[in-house]
């Protein structure tokens, strides 16, 4: 084991993966990447606007009593001219006429079809007020989107705006599961021996993962602890796949051959066994193409997390975003305790309200009744305790 701190460890292997190739004109989807900038097609607003129903005015018009109103701006058509003396209907979207100084809002005149009076309320209007300039929220060129974003409903929205309806996408990053072990299956149809046990790896990491568009799991297979069987599926995946992690055979029995077939499929390991608990024999590993290899322990509560803290920014570095490490938010902890570990410790905790969690209790890391129970863990650093702040995973 080595003593790199968990982001350190996710920096230096991030650093030797591959980014996703690019797909041209293609259409938004949620939850992809976008492959290169946005850029405003047109002014926008595109032309001033009015931010309220009301009137378009002449400051000057404020002095007189009645005033006249001698037409009507409509959005979906251009605007009226506005004639000398008279005020111009007007309603929130619409183009104001060239001559119009401000716009005052219906509540603060009193109005008949033909004419309007202003109430108190009105006399203090200032110049451009309720008016939208052209280009105040982008001008044409500018970048709306930076290529390395997620989409998501605000951003899509922007690009619907700008007519973007086809981009550049990075292509989803394509990753096989692989979880290993004579002891583990499906046992669906017979149950499972006391020396068996279903196989909840393959669930949690598949589950971690189906969320996110800008991931594509290619392959979820089982192997049985068996050298070659594993080695033939390790290449056979290597050939479709851009990520493999890999569940169990990473620690130190003698059929623990992952470490081994990662190595001989071309995976320069960057670490094996790191100082956290759950999880220490972790495996990250990139192959010269910039292919990642992440060996997770087997035990359920370890590799769930492992791939939580390590496989999803890793991937998210795969997938060409920009932001793919961002700080994480963070939870204070109730009833800490004052245990400090030698180790980064990563604790299952619930939240209990805003911006606070307590710790669940929890056997080890083959306890999954304490996985289920918690919403997520908190990162503690080696030698630390206490109520933090401490960083927040949320499942
Ligand atoms: N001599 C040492 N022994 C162990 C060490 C060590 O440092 N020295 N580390 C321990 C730690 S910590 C962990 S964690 C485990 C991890 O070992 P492996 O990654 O080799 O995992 P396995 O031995 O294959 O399995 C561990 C445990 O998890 C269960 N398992 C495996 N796969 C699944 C699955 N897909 N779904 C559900 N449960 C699974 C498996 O049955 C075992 O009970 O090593 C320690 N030993
Ligand atoms: O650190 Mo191992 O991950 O559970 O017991």
């Amino acid at each position: 084991m080595n003593d790199t701190a968990p982001e350190t460890a996710v920096g230096e292997l991030a650093a030797r993966l591959n980014v996703m190739a690019k797909q041209s004109n293609a259409e938004p989807v949620t939850g992809r990447i976008l492959g290169s900038d946005i850029v405003a097609d047109r002014p926008s607003p595109a032309a001033d606007v009015s931010a309220m129903d009301g009137y378009a005015i002449r400051l000057s018009d404020l002095d007189r009593d009645p005033v006249p109103v001698t037409g009507e701006s409509v959005p979906g058509s251009p605007p009226p001219r506005m004639t000398e003396g008279g005020v111009v209907r007007i309603f929130t979207g619409a183009i104001v006429p060239d001559a119009c100084e401000a716009v005052v809002k219906r509540e603060d005149i009193e109005e008949t079809e033909h004419e309007i009076q202003f109430r108190a309320s009105a006399l203090q209007t200032r110049s451009g007020e309720n008016i939208r300039r052209a280009g105040e929220n982008a001008s044409t060129g500018s970048v709306v989107l930076r290529g390395g974003v997620k989409l998501d409903a605000a951003k899509a929205a922007v690009m619907a705006n700008f007519g973007a309806y086809q981009a550049d996408w990075f292509a989803p990053v394509r990753l096989a599961i692989l979880t290993t072990g004579d002891e583990v299956g499906r046992f669906q149809s017979v149950p499972p021996e006391p020396w068996q046990l279903r196989n909840s790896n393959a669930v949690s990491l598949t589950s971690l993962v189906s969320a996110h568009p800008w991931i594509e799991v290619i392959a979820v297979e089982h192997c049985r602890d068996h050298r070659d069987a594993l080695a033939e599926t390790v290449a056979q995946c290597m050939k479709t796949s851009d990520a493999i992690w890999v569940t169990g055979g990473v620690s130190k029995g003698d059929y623990d051959y992952v470490p081994e077939v990662i190595a001989e499929n071309g995976g320069k390991i960057v670490f094996h066994g790191l100082p956290i608990r759950p999880g220490k024999p972790i495996l990250g590993a990139a192959t010269d193409e910039g292919k990642l290899l992440l060996g997770l322990p087997g035990n359920p509560v370890s590799a769930t997390i492992g791939a939580m803290r390590f496989g999803m920014p890793l991937l998210a570095k795969m997938s060409g975003q920009t932001d793919w490490n961002p700080p994480r938010p963070v939870v204070r902890l109730q009833n800490a305790g004052r245990k400090t570990l030698p180790l980064h410790w990563m604790r299952l905790v619930k939240l209990v309200g805003q911006g606070v969690a307590e710790p669940v209790q929890s056997q080890g890391s083959g306890d999954l009744v304490s996985l289920g129970q918690s919403d997520g863990f908190i990162e503690v650093p080696s030698g630390e305790a206490g109520q933090g702040p401490w960083p927040y995973y949320a499942w």
